[in-house]
């Protein structure tokens, strides 16, 4: 049989890794696909650069046009990134009646409901497994492994960078611009990384993950969204002690009132499998109703482990290449006629556990007035611990654990304690999930 013929879009760190396991393994994958894939072209920006993969037998050009518009090409795969070019060349693939491999998890959160009605209209599959927590394969498992449950809740570390820096940080007292720089140079952040530390490309992974997990459009302006860039040392060293890890979560649960979509730093009892992953692995806990929680673990980004969801793509649209589009695993894992709008929750209606932290003067009455606070919006204290004052200062860290509660609630509270004379400058908090 023909080989299948590829054209990789963008020979950066994904696409290099792409070209070299394809290469690597090309018999192995074939043994699978049950034909030969092939990288017949690719574009690139420059074409005379240095890059970590070998363009032999591959024609290349500057000019992505060139292979969406090829017809010799059975399958693209866009590996270059953002949002404009990025769908144009997409959907100009799709409308030339190509398959679509894509790891840009920006483009799919915010185009993809555009992007899989288009590619249902001419019959082509747009897969996106490198998309969501790198090498591994959680779209497959969601969409496939889980699609007898109804899905109660997902909590996932899907986002390699944030997570290496905040490992960087406990683990080896590193500065947060060096931990990113190295991120960088190692391939793992985005081209523009305040995506990484603002919690912006957690919220396009976990925008996909809650679509394919609850049956609902792919809907990125509803996450709320909270990055690493506010978690000090003190706050790291202070949940150690109280026997919490700080990590930076996207959780999407099924409630009665509506869907939550959130992304933020977040404590987590130590003793939690997903509170141990570290550096630029990632990890996804999914609870369905029927297998109760399950936890996918693996690297989260990085050239090869995110060729290898790529590939894994390649191989099964080669596969079900020649089936009836009708009978394929659908995009959103729902039929696109059976996606259903629910509600998702504003921020101010998010319950969760906090973990607070506060400077006041260590004076009697002071803890009194904080309590009182928090009693008058129903907020119960689950542990509490005040410090002992720094060396020449008057004033201490209190610490507190309180239980679940209304997001608008907390919000009241901490701006009557910070409206407090004895207490000085902002209340910090992290939100707590037990996971369990
Ligand atoms: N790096 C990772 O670990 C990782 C993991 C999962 C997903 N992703 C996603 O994969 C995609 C690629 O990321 P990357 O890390 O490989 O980025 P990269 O910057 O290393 O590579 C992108 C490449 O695209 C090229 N490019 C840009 N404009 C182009 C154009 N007009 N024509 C041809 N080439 C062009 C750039 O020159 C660059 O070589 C992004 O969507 C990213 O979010 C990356
Ligand atoms: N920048 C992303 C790449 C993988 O999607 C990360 O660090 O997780
Ligand atoms: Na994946």
């Amino acid at each position: 049989m023909k080989p299948v013929k590829v054209g990789v879009l963008g020979l950066g760190t994904v696409g290099g890794g792409t070209v070299n396991v394809l290469k690597r393994n090309a018999e192995e994958i074939a043994r699978r696909a049950g034909r030969e894939i092939l990288v017949s072209r690719a574009s690139a920006r420059n074409l005379t650069q240095q890059r970590i993969c070998d363009t032999q037998g591959m024609s290349l050009t500057a000019d992505p046009f060139e292979i969406v518009n090829d017809p010799d090409i059975d399958v693209v795969v866009e590996l270059i990134g953002g949002y404009d070019l990025a769908k144009q060349l997409v959907l100009t693939a799709i409308a030339n009646g190509k398959h679509v491999v894509t790891a840009n998890k920006a483009l799919i959160a915010l185009h993809g409901n555009e992007i899989f009605a288009e590619a249902g209209k001419k019959g082509v599959m747009v897969m996106f497994e490198a998309a969501v927590a790198g090498g591994i394969p959680i779209i497959k498992a969601i969409r496939e492994g889980l699609s007898g449950n109804r899905i109660k809740w997902l909590a996932g570390i899907i986002n390699g960078t944030g997570n290496f820096i905040l490992t960087e940080m406990r683990d080896k007292g590193r500065d947060f611009a060096d931990v990113l720089a190295e991120a960088q140079a190692l391939g793992y952040a985005e081209a523009d990384p305040t995506f990484d530390v603002e919690g912006i490309d957690a919220g396009h992974k976990l925008t996909i993950l809650a679509s394919i997990a609850f049956g609902i459009p792919l809907q990125f302006d509803k996450v709320f969204t909270e990055g690493i860039t506010q978690i000090t040392r003190a706050d790291v060293e202070y949940a150690e002690e109280l026997g919490y890890r700080i990590k930076h979560l996207g959780v999407a649960r099924h409630t009665e009132q509506g869907i939550e979509l959130r992304v933020h730093p977040t404590l987590i009892p130590k003793r939690r499998l997903i509170a141990n992953v570290d550096g630029v692995m990632n990890a996804v806990l999914v609870c369905g109703d029927a297998v109760g929680p399950t936890l996918y673990y693996g690297a989260g980004a990085g050239a090869e482990p995110t060729a290898s969801a790529v590939v894994a793509d390649l191989v099964d649209v080669v596969r079900a290449m020649t089936s009836d589009p009708e009978n394929r695993v659908p995009h959103l894992a729902f039929q696109a006629n059976a996606i259903v709008d629910m509600p998702v929750l504003s921020a101010d209606d998010i319950k969760t556990a906090y973990y607070l932290r506060l400077t006041a003067e260590d004076k009697p009455g002071v803890l009194a007035d904080v309590t009182r606070i928090l009693a008058a919006h129903q907020i119960s204290i689950e542990a509490l611990i005040q410090k002992e004052p720094l060396a020449g200062e008057s004033s201490v860290p209190i610490i507190m654990l309180t239980q679940q509660t209304l997001e608008k609630e907390m919000n009241a509270a901490i701006a009557e304690i910070e409206a407090l004379a004895t207490v000085t400058g902002k209340v910090a908090r992290i939100r707590l999930e037990t996971l369990g």
